[in-house]
């Protein structure tokens, strides 16, 4: 696999240059850098419609840019040959918003997917490495067998956290993770994405609106707004910004009440 590009001292998995992806005559995304440096979770956050969850789509390639780069764990995925663009997908795992688990299969059968679609393992094997993620996301041994309609949110959340880990990805992409979550639900799902990057050593690149999981699970923050990363870096930075919206979402009521805002000082 490709060497990894380096700034400010760290391997980066993900740079994103000048990006720039639109509907229509309107561009979503206009001038978009973004580093994700090697093994931290990164929380993009921003106001509602700010095209967070565009720009996610573009880096994996399920939406079109219109210009810039994107390079995933040193490949720039415009240069690279159908093999290697293949190669690097299949390392790397997305959750969706909703957890987007296929309904008429069970949970086993969901985890099971990227390996018979990108592998030619066999069914014994495929059943132990599916039962194994099931471990790891905290689900207990009978839930393989269910089906996504009879799993509460918090489950189907995990359900899809182990299918985006089928493959053993090195990065995980999440749309919203805890997003209908109770706090508790949400609190644990923060603790396990912890867990797992710290045992599995992944690189976490995580859409959110949760001021809990950006102050406890994120080591970096990037704020997008206005089709731009308007500042990249720890909360200490974020709550120091004195855009309106930042002040409004770091120093806010919401922030206080997270014990945020009183880091702002
Ligand atoms: N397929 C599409 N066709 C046209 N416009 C789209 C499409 N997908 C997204 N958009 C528009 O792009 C903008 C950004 O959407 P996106 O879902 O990325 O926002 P977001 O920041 O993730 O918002 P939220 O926090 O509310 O989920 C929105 O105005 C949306 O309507």
């Amino acid at each position: 696999m490709a060497e990894l590009p380096e700034a400010d001292g760290h391997e980066l998995v993900i740079r994103v240059q000048d990006l720039v992806v639109g509907f229509g005559d309107r561009n979503v995304i206009d001038g978009f850098d973004l580093d994700v440096r090697k093994g931290e979770i990164l929380g993009v956050v921003g106001p509602s419609g700010a095209g967070k969850s565009v720009t996610l789509r573009a880096v994996i390639g399920l939406l079109p840019k219109r210009s810039g780069r994107v390079e995933v764990l040193g490949v720039d995925l415009d240069k690279a040959t159908v093999k290697e663009r293949l190669a690097v997908e299949q390392r790397w795992g997305v959750l969706f918003q909703q957890g987007a688990l296929f309904s008429s299969q069970t949970v086993k059968q969901n985890i099971e997917m990227p390996l018979r679609e990108h592998t030619s393992l066999g069914p014994k094997l495929r059943d132990e490495i599916a039962r194994l993620k099931i471990d790891l996301v905290g689900l207990k041994p009978e839930a393989a067998d269910r089906y996504p309609s009879e799993l509460s949110g918090g489950m189907i959340k995990r359900a899809a956290l182990a299918r985006a880990l089928a493959l053993d990805p090195d990065i995980v992409f999440l749309d919203e993770p805890t997003a209908g979550l109770d706090p508790i639900g949400a609190a644990d799902f923060d603790k396990l994405i912890m867990t797992l990057r710290d045992s599995l050593g992944l690189t976490v690149y995580m859409v959110t609106h949760d001021l809990d999981s950006l102050t406890t699970a994120c080591d970096r923050i990037c704020a997008l707004k206005g089709g731009k990363a308007l500042a990249v870096g720890p909360m200490s930075e974020m709550v120091k910004n004195d855009d309106p919206w930042m002040k409004q979402y770091f120093r806010g009521e919401r922030a206080r009440a997270a014990g945020i805002g009183a880091t702002a000082a």
